[in-house]
């Protein structure tokens, strides 16, 4: 299968500390893949390249072949890099479904400028609904953004993000901070996602379960740089991971 994206050589040097050191890493298209390390790893800040956020010190990215090392983030998402919304760039004091619009909104202006006024404002509200039920949370599509809970607030990042439809969803920790009752709804809103058939996710996270249980491939940063990469069978059989990372997770420390 042909690569939608891949980095060679990727690197980043804050300071003297290689937060991202000669990364070789390949999606395939449709493939779902995951990110893992422990704390620190470079996950994030390897996240942070692919969207542009971040400039690399050395190397390139390459999107279908094409090489877009150095396009701004907008670009990027216009390309097909979409980067999930934090809370933090969702309007508090505006409700689910308002927010879902003004993405929808961003997204629309530029493929429906023909239509009428009144025609795009329908389409825009159907297609924030269909977002919402999509992300489970139909619900609260008039309830202010500020009163969700927290797993209810990432599930409306992830409408936000779907907005934008890009082919690649990059997901940084989804199921961060919410409780374990929360954890199993993101799970089916990613595996929904997922069964669609329709996106490339590229998923960082620290639950192995979910990423067993979600993943066709698994990458392993340490220390900034790939340790590993293979199926979820084979990183886990994996000693050099075992002994970096996974021992660890054994031993009771989060990873
Ligand atoms: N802007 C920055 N300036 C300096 N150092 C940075 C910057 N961003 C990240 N780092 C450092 O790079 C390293 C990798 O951080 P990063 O957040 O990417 O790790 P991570 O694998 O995502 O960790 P976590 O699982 O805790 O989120 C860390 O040592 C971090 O302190």
């Amino acid at each position: 299968m042909a690569n939608i994206l891949e980095t060679k050589q990727l690197t980043i040097q804050f300071g003297g500390h290689l937060a991202v050191n000669e990364v070789d890493f390949c999606v395939a298209e449709k493939e779902f893949k995951s990110i893992i390390g422990p704390n620190g790893a470079g996950k994030t800040t390897f996240f942070n390249l692919l969207s542009g956020q971040l400039t690399p010190t050395k190397g390139s990215i390459h999107l279908k072949g094409e090489d877009i090392t150095s396009m701004p983030p907008p670009m990027r998402t216009r390309k097909g890099i979409g980067r999930s919304f934090q809370i933090t760039n969702v309007f508090p004091n505006l409700t689910v479904l308002e927010n879902v619009r003004l993405a929808v909104q961003s997204q629309m202006a530029i493929r429906y400028q023909m239509l009428s006024h009144f025609k795009k404002y329908k389409k825009v509200t159907e297609k924030s609904y269909e977002l919402l039920k999509q992300v489970l949370l139909e619900d609260k599509a008039n309830a202010l953004a500020t009163n969700l809970a927290h797993g209810e607030k990432r599930k409306l990042e992830i409408a936000m993000l779907l907005a934008l439809e890009t082919e690649i969803l990059l997901l940084d920790e989804p199921t961060a901070g919410m409780s374990l009752e929360e954890v199993p709804a993101i799970l089916k809103v990613i595996r929904n996602i997922k069964e669609e058939g329709k996106k490339n996710i590229i998923l960082i996270e620290h639950k192995m379960d979910m990423i067993l249980d979600l993943s066709d491939s698994v990458t392993v940063l340490f220390n900034g740089t790939l340790l590993a990469d293979g199926t979820p069978k084979e990183i886990m059989e994996n000693e050099t991971v075992q002994t970096a990372y996974l021992g660890g997770m054994h031993n009771g420390h989060s990873a």
